[in-house]
């Protein structure tokens, strides 16, 4: 699996030379909201995180295999602990609910298998299985959330809807990579969204080879570190107004997401910084210049931007807990 991912997927070279496949993919998304939304009389909701997801998984199918294939059939072995790991967090998840309290839950949990005994007991291919949840899951992920912040905050939707007008206007109406890197506001919109809505919200439970000592804790060798990317993109010691989603933090701003900035790093650092981030951030950034480009969106049912709920589905990918429906608008070029 990681070498299907950093060999067919993830080098430089292969994820610039199949952009055309990403660009085919993201037009037929804009084709097919356009249609599903006329269906029916026009002006019907379509279910956006079904949609990205289903593309994302056509266009990795496609860049790795060269066609159309549900990705699972090629990673069969591995699904199994994928679930198995699902199921333990939903398990656990509930009796927190149920307990309103974790420490209550957490004691109920001692006679379970841990989630990081689960990883752990399959520690040949855990990696496997985080990286197929990677491949799928992660940048639709992505797009949705920036999509539910654009929509509980319109005159941040306006403002990359204007930048990106602007520019592709001028092009005919052509969404396509060339000048992706001169959205600057889009740009920030992302970052942004990884900040507060971390696609991989915990790493991989690893263990400390020898004894360190961080900030005045001594760890131990042997010590199981899982580092909490979601809890670090929200610290108000780094972030002013954490809980704000303000792209704008990002325009004057030298902090990206490449491993570089520890106060920001939703793809990880050092060794394990995520091998697909050049592929994940293309993925991303197309196929939201397309949406915000095309479309105008207006919520269902005359809900009211604040009132979008902003639940998370707490697995190994932290996605929305409910589908994003939204209305969309087509927009032609003048
Ligand atoms: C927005 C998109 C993405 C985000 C936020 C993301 C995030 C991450 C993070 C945080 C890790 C490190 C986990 C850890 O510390 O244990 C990781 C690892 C990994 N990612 Fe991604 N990822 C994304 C997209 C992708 C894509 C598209 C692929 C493949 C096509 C991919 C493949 C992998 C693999 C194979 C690993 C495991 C690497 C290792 O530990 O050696 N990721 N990713």
């Amino acid at each position: 699996m990681k070498r299907i991912c950093t060999t067919e997927l993830l080098s430089k070279k292969r994820v610039t030379s199949l952009r055309f496949i990403r660009e085919e993919e993201a037009d037929k998304l804009v084709q097919l909201i356009g249609r599903e939304s006329a269906a029916g009389g026009g002006g019907a909701a379509v279910n956006l995180s079904r949609l990205l997801f289903a593309v994302s998984n056509t266009m990795t199918s496609r860049t790795a295999f060269g066609k159309v294939r549900e990705l699972e059939e090629s990673f069969l072995p591995v699904m199994h602990r994928i679930r198995i790991v699902d199921e333990h967090l939903s398990r656990r998840r509930r009796r927190e609910t149920e307990h309103h309290d974790i420490a209550e839950a957490a004691e109920e949990d001692d006679n379970d298998e841990d989630l990081v005994d689960v990883l752990l007991a399959s520690t040949n291919n855990h990696l496997e299985a985080k990286a197929i949840i990677m491949v799928r899951e992660t940048s639709p992920v992505t797009v949705a959330w920036a999509m539910s912040e654009l929509m509980r905050n319109p005159e941040k939707m306006e403002k990359a809807q204007r930048e990106a007008r602007q520019l592709f206007d001028r092009k005919g109406g052509v969404v396509d990579e060339s000048c992706l890197d001169e959205l600057h506001y889009l740009k920030s919109v992302i970052k942004e969204t990884l900040r507060m809505h971390p696609a991989v919200p915990l790493s991989i439970p690893r263990e400390g080879v020898e004894a360190v000592v961080i900030n005045g804790y001594r760890i131990p060798t042997k010590t199981r570190v899982i580092v909490n990317y979601w809890a670090i993109g929200r610290d108000p010691s780094y972030w002013t107004q954490p809980d704000e989603f303000m792209p704008e933090r990002f325009l004057d701003s030298s902090v990206d997401y490449k491993g570089f900035d520890f106060q920001l790093i939703p793809f990880g650092a050092g060794r394990r910084l995520c091998p697909g981030i050049n592929y994940g951030i293309a993925v991303v950034s197309l196929l939201l210049a397309n949406l915000i480009y095309h479309f105008d969106w207006k919520l269902p049912n005359q809900l009211k931007p604040q009132d979008l709920d902003m639940f998370k589905n707490l697995g190994v990918s932290a996605s929305r807990k409910n589908d994003l429906y939204l209305n969309p608008i087509p927009y032609h070029a003048p």
